[in-house]
């Protein structure tokens, strides 16, 4: 198997309480404090519905991709990320297909997560992200180990 859930759904913003406003409304709370993720530039807040989390995205430098994105399309809807078992099999799975990866290899993700995106152009408009979660952390259903 290879995708076994819809992971996340992130929306970029300049300010994280901003940001928070809609989901505040529906009901929904903040999963734990916000995390810094150095590699990617973000400050991520996430809030669970089901078993999807909605991840806020604020940029904290000026070359972080999330200040890119919000400089040329304004804050909104910058990516869904799928839930992987194996990430290393399933990038070598998509690049035998000719997946256009957009790192080598997978780098550090929010949560003790690893994760890698997928060019925009490949993802038919949209920016994809794969997620393998670490073997017992809470939402991982060891689903293929
Ligand atoms: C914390 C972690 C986690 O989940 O645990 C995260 O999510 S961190 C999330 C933040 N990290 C990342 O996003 C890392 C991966 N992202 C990147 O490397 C970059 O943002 C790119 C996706 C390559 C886009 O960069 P940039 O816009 O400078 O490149 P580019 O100008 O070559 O863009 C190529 C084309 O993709 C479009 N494009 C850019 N960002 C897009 C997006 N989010 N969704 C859909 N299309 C997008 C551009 O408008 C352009 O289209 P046209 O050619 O038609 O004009
Ligand atoms: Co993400």
């Amino acid at each position: 198997m290879s995708v076994t859930h819809l992971d996340h759904v992130a929306i970029a913003t300049p300010d994280l309480d901003i940001g928070s406003t809609p989901y505040l409304a529906l009901g929904l709370h903040p999963e734990g404090p916000d995390e810094d993720v150095n590699g990617q530039g973000v400050r991520v807040r996430a809030f669970m519905v089901g078993e999807t989390l909605i991840e806020l995205l604020m940029p904290t430098r000026p070359d972080s991709p999330i200040a890119a994105y919000l400089e040329k399309r304004g804050p909104g809807l910058h990516h869904t990320a799928y839930r992987v078992a194996d990430l290393d099999a399933e990038m070598t799975r998509l690049r035998a297909e000719g997946a256009r990866f957009l790192s080598d290899a997978p780098a550090p993700g929010r949560a003790g997560t690893r994760v890698a995106f997928l060019h925009p152009k490949w993802g038919a408009g949209t920016l994809i992200e794969l997620v393998e979660h670490l073997r017992g952390q809470a939402g991982f259903d060891g689903t293929g180990v």
